[in-house]
């Protein structure tokens, strides 16, 4: 018998822990919550940036299924407000509780201290977890192509995207991207770490990024150490790169941002064509 992968182990715990808070909070409950929200922030505009620069998302990460405690923070929402001084794009939050010590709390409380749009990170895998996002006010969500049947794919990109959000959708090879973008993604992520094995493969981005076209902003996420990765994942066609551990333990988040961000509008990249 084949040995459950990490990505399928994760997504065991989190459908229990869903059974739970589906009893505790009904879908009408969270869908009333919802609208009383302001509209989703353009996520799209957002990594866009408008100048040409490669923008970055800053991510929320306490710990990982990879390298376990990552670093504590007491204070989710003052780690968002330091990210968004230093010129993030967007903020990523993992709400996933028993591998990365996330909540919706930690999401709820970065909304409410940073402007950008935030993105709800976690193993969505029902349509009820989007609702979740939205009612405790994410502005994008994660979906990830290697937990997910094409069609319950499809249709969550639509759930998102109908609720006003922009739905970041992940891939790890060619194939995987082809069908994000069958489902109809805007954004499409290509994420360095295998989530089966946890290998990280910077290499990836380069090879799968040739099947996403240009109209569709391709963020590379995984692996990026400092400015010189983000350099390098730009000169391969990222239009954005997400950072999660390098910025949770680098002990000087709004300066490691901005040196990201620096990085990313490097006049060596005036000529690369993205
Ligand atoms: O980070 C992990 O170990 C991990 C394991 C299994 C599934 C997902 C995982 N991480 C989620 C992410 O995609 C990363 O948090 C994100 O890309 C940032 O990566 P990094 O900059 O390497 O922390």
């Amino acid at each position: 018998m084949r040995a459950v992968t990490v990505l399928e182990d994760i997504v065991a715990g989190v459908r229990e822990d869903l059974v739970e808070r589906q009893e505790r909070r009904p879908l009408e409950v969270l869908k009333e919550e919802a609208s009383r929200r302001p509209s989703a922030r353009d996520g799209v505009a957002a990594l866009r940036g408008g100048s040409g620069a490669v923008t970055i998302i800053a991510e929320v990460k306490r710990s990982s299924p990879s390298k376990g405690a990552l670093a504590t923070i007491a204070d989710p929402a003052g780690l968002a407000t330091e990210y968004e001084a230093g010129g993030a794009a967007v903020v990523s939050v993992l709400t996933e509780r028993r591998r990365f010590g996330g909540s919706l709390e930690d999401l709820g409380a970065v909304r409410a201290s940073v402007d950008i749009p935030v993105l709800r990170k976690d193993f969505v895998v029902t349509p009820y977890q989007v609702w979740e996002a939205r009612a405790h006010g994410a502005d994008m969500v994660l979906l990830i192509v290697a937990a997910l049947e094409q069609q319950v794919l499809t249709s969550l990109v639509e759930r998102v995207h109908s609720l006003g959000m922009t739905a970041l959708v992940e891939a790890h090879d060619r194939e995987e991207a082809r069908r994000a973008l069958d489902a109809g993604a805007r954004v499409v992520g290509i994420n360095a770490r295998n989530l089966h094995t946890l290998e990280v493969d910077r290499s990836v981005f380069r090879d799968v990024a040739e099947v996403v076209p240009d109209e569709v902003v391709r963020v590379a996420e995984s692996g990026v150490r400092g400015p010189h990765d983000v350099l390098d994942y730009a000169r391969a066609g990222a239009h954005t790169v997400l950072v999660g551990e390098a910025l949770v333990t680098g002990g000087a988040p709004r300066s490691a941002v901005a040196d990201m961000v620096a990085a990313g509008s490097h006049p060596s990249l005036r000529t690369v064509g993205r």
